[in-house]
């Protein structure tokens, strides 16, 4: 029996993957489809991508259209998750493409983002220690920020294999559609376009303490962070070069070991052949994540680099593929690991 799912902020660049992604999963129905100040308009007209929802009718986002699904997927700003979800009831399954509930620590989330905390729920990385047994048979699901997927994948493999420093320094670079579809004056093409800019500087950028959480959760010790992301002339993709000092006597083979042991069952994780190095371009549309990881001996550091999908594994892949778990399917069901090129 297929289940029905619905999508909050379906006129958004999340909810528009999210709905691309479900429309070929085999066991997915689609139901309400809601957005803000769009509703009312019909989603050929935001999505034409979407061409099989052409013809259906964003409603308002109220508990009242959401109610009555098996899942409720909500792909609205930060901020605005926690009362529509503690409408729905404990029975339905509800995933959060928002950051409302993905940090454990609520003084960095106050501080972070400036409002009071609504909770914690499980962490939608299945990919992290334990954090598939956490996604079994949940109700509620945090899918976490583009970066941190992108960023966590990278380094706790070593973190877990303990052969690196608890600092960890990450540049990151990601495409427009990180920032939502709302028109910003900094993302204007004419600004965007040929130039790459950074921004958050300084360990201000809200996904710090998610990484932080994320990274210290693999070491089994408090890690520090230092993140810089930056802006890339290119709607989707992230690139994010990230290395920490490695512990005094870690070998090159002893690099490739720990991410080889970590990574070697990850259907959406791949550990490129030596000399390899990941690009956006490859996973386009895909769920993978690409990785690479390299032992720079002269400076002592343990270099990883990965490349995601913002919206697909960075967002609504990563989302669907915490509610297989969640819902007992097959993890992989209606996701693909096959890019667009060129
Ligand atoms: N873009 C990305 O790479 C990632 C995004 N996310 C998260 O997904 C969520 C959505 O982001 P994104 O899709 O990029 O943003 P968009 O700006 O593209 O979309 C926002 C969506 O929320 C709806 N919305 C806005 N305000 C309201 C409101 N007051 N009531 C009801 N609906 C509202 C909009 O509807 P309308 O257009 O009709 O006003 C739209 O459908 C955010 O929490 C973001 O953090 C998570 C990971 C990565
Ligand atoms: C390019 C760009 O602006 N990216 C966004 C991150 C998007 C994302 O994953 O974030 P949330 O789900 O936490 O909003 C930013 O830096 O704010």
């Amino acid at each position: 029996m297929a289940l029905r799912a619905a999508v909050a902020g379906a006129s958004g660049y999340a909810g528009g993957e999210v709905l691309r992604l479900l429309l070929g999963h085999p066991q997915v129905e689609i139901g309400a489809l809601t957005g803000g100040s769009n509703a009312g308009r019909r989603l050929g007209e935001l999505q034409p991508h979407l061409l099989p929802l052409a013809d259906r009718l964003l409603e308002p986002t109220s508990v009242e259209v959401l109610s009555g699904h098996d899942v409720v997927f909500l792909a609205l700003p930060h901020g605005q998750s926690a009362a529509v979800a503690e409408q729905l009831g404990d029975e339905v399954l509800v995933v959060d493409c928002g950051a409302d509930f993905r940090l454990e620590d609520a003084a960095a989330w106050e501080r972070f983002y400036g409002s009071a905390h609504a909770g914690t729920w499980p962490y939608g990385l299945p990919e992290l220690p334990g954090a598939r047994d956490a996604l079994k048979g949940t109700k509620r699901i945090a899918v976490p920020g583009c970066y941190p997927t992108a960023v966590s994948l990278a380094l706790f493999p070593a973190y877990a294999a303990g052969i690196v420093e608890p600092e960890a320094v990450v540049v990151a670079a990601s495409g427009t559609s990180g920032a939502g579809k709302a028109a910003k004056p900094h993302l204007l093409g004419s600004e965007v376009m040929g130039s790459m800019s950074p921004y958050g500087v300084g360990g201000v950028h809200r996904h710090t303490p998610e990484i932080v959480q994320n990274l210290s959760a693999a070491a089994g010790e408090p890690v520090t962070v230092s993140f810089t992301p930056t802006l890339a002339p290119m709607p989707r993709g992230i690139l994010a070069t990230c290395s920490a000092k490695a512990r005094p006597g870690t070998t090159a083979e002893q690099v490739r070991a720990a991410y080889e042991r970590a990574l070697e069952a990850e259907p959406f994780v791949h550990l490129l052949p030596e000399g390899q190095w990941p690009a956006t371009a490859a996973v386009y549309g895909s769920n993978c994540a690409l990785l690479q990881v390299a032992l720079d001996e002269a400076a002592g550091r343990v270099v990883a680099i990965s490349a995601i999908d913002n919206l697909a594994k960075g967002t609504a892949g990563g989302a669907v593929q915490s509610m297989n778990i969640a819902l007992g399917l097959p993890e992989e069901l209606g996701l693909s690991t096959i890019g667009v090129a060129p």
